[in-house]
């Protein structure tokens, strides 16, 4: 359950890489928006009417058999659309089939935009100014019902304009930060013609989901999973605001926790927060359940399906819990779902698609629509204490999915002692803060060294370490080799079953912030 800002964009996903961007750019104007595939029922983003429609790039060509298609009723709704890439594509295409033609040279990279009349969407931006473009198609023919207002060396038709409706399009992306003035286009887009006033903040967001919390449950009960992490805290405090203590929630000793983490989180909340937590020790039954497992989807699923059952157990014959609260995040939903279907599923996270099919509890997501960064905006606002806010993701499949194989007791505990001095290290040497995250792997691999003349045939450990502002892209933190010498040096000596150390050098996209 989630409930819609009154004011907002739709986004229709074509299946850009860049759709996550658009999205990036509307919030950063505090507007609202939600992403949804191309094909969605259109009765599910229709209420509150949307104050916009962004249709964005995506790989297909418009002229492919099966290629995504615009959802013409769209067009009746008489809201302003703006079609970047492909969704220009698709309105050429819709009006004149065949209007769209592969271009004898793919464009890739930077061009320079000439405005031929600025008008309301490219108001204040430069004629000359560099915009990013990326395709291989271009529109050949344009619909008489548009006006060209921008072109390139190699395009002919870089941004258009519907005569009479407030229909636009891009072939360039304006949601790349290598577009100099993309946010300037964005932002003329959603406050000019849409008319939006970008009132959506921390302070509204809390606001009206304490009203749908409120309204929604009503004098039943919510439980609430809480791990540590910023979601749930933020998730568990928004509700404890609403309903106060028609809240219960439950901390769960999965095993796969990081080493002291169950008490010391306990004893946190309990200083810090007034929140009632109950904890769980679980351990045996997760650790029973993932025996002989270490495909990394199937890993995910019965811990996904082993906390449901945990929860439910909790709750036991209390007839009055109706709700499960959890904290999943944007990303979650983003990456366990596709608008390609399920075949393009990058991971189940845990609280997504790791979920069983049929659950007692009905989910109460607050920030469900949230990036991480805006659930830390909106955990501050709360209140909440820095030292909850500011701490690294750390899944909820945990160490089960950083030991690599089969997560036994064994591996989970050297995994742990490892991730235990990497943390400790970048917090005693100043370097947390800087990273996004950081955690460490163990790899199924062992190899011979030597200690104190004997030979060692042991277990390798991979640090990782990223820059991010949302998770959805990251970079591999650069942090420094006496660090890094530091680091193994003490896990080498410290740990015993662990022989080497190696850094992980991968930049997401193409690899992805955990190792399953
Ligand atoms: N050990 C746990 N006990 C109870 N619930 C948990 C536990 N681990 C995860 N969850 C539930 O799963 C949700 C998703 O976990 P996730 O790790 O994404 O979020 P988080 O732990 O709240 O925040 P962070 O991403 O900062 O770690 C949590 O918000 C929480 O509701
Ligand atoms: O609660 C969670 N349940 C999960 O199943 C899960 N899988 C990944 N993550 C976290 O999501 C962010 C992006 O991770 P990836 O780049 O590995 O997909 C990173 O911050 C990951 O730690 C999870 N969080
Ligand atoms: N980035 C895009 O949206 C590309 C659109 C289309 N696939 C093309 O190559 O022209
Ligand atoms: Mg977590």
């Amino acid at each position: 359950m989630h409930s819609r800002h009154s004011e907002w964009v739709l986004i229709l996903d074509y299946g850009s890489q860049f759709t996550q961007l658009i999205a990036r750019r509307l919030r950063e104007l505090n507007i609202y928006c939600e992403i949804h595939p191309y094909n969605v029922d259109l009765t599910k983003v229709s209420s509150p009417t949307p104050g916009g429609i962004v249709l964005s790039g995506g790989p297909m060509s418009v002229n492919d058999e099966g290629a995504p298609h615009l959802q013409a009723e769209i067009l009746d709704w008489e809201i302003p659309i703006l079609g970047v890439c492909y969704g220009l594509q698709l309105l050429a295409h819709s009006e004149i089939p065949g209007s769209v033609e592969k271009a004898e040279k793919r464009e890739y990279g930077r061009a320079n935009l000439l405005i031929d009349n600025a008008g309301d969407l490219l108001k204040d931006i430069p004629t000359g100014s560099v915009v990013w473009m990326s395709h291989g198609d271009h529109i050949h023919e344009l619909p008489d019902s548009y006006d060209i207002i921008g072109h390139t060396a190699n395009a002919k038709v870089a941004a258009v304009r519907h005569k009479e409706n407030d229909i636009y399009g891009v072939q360039f992306h304006p949601e790349v930060a290598h577009t100099d003035h993309g946010k300037q286009l964005i932002e003329n887009f959603a406050y000019s013609i849409c008319g939006l006033k970008g009132d959506w903040t921390p302070e509204s967001f809390i606001d009206e989901q304490i009203a749908s919390i409120r309204e929604k449950v009503g004098n039943d009960k919510v439980l609430c999973g809480l791990s540590g992490g910023v979601d749930s805290t933020v998730v568990a405090t928004l509700i404890h605001k609403a309903i106060g203590d028609q809240l219960q929630c439950v901390f769960v000793d999965n095993g796969l926790l990081r080493k002291n983490e169950f008490q010391s989180v306990m004893e946190l909340y309990t200083r810090d927060l007034n929140l009632p937590v109950r904890g769980v020790d679980a351990s045996s039954e997760f650790l029973s359940e993932l025996k002989g497992i270490s495909d990394p989807e199937e890993k995910r699923k019965v811990i996904g399906r082993v906390f449901i059952e945990i929860f439910d157990k909790e709750i036991g014959s209390d007839a009055d819990f109706k709700y499960l609260a959890q904290g999943t995040l944007y990303p979650d939903v983003i990456e366990s779902v596709s608008f390609k279907g399920p075949s393009a599923t990058i991971k189940s996270h845990h609280n997504v698609g790791g979920l069983p099919e049929k659950m007692k509890l009905e989910l109460i997501e607050p920030v469900r629509e949230l990036f991480k960064d805006e659930v830390r905006e909106v955990g501050r606002t709360l209140g909440i204490p820095e030292h909850f806010i500011g701490r690294h993701p750390f899944p909820g499949p945990g160490m089960g999915i950083r030991v690599l194989g089969e997560p036994t007791k064994e591996r989970l505990d050297l995994l742990r002692e490892a991730d235990f001095i990497f943390i400790e290290e970048l917090k005693k040497q100043g370097l947390y803060n800087e990273v996004w995250q950081a955690l460490a792997v163990l790899l199924p691999v062992q190899s011979v060294g030597v200690m104190g003349d004997e030979r060692t045939y042991e277990f390798t450990v991979a640090l990782r370490a990223v820059t991010s502002v949302d998770g959805m892209t990251a970079d591999w933190a650069h942090l420094p080799y006496e660090f890094l010498a530091h680091v193994s040096n003490r896990m080498i000596n410290e740990i015993k079953g662990i022989n080497r150390v190696v850094y992980d050098i991968s930049s997401k996209p193409p690899a992805t912030i955990e190792w399953e």
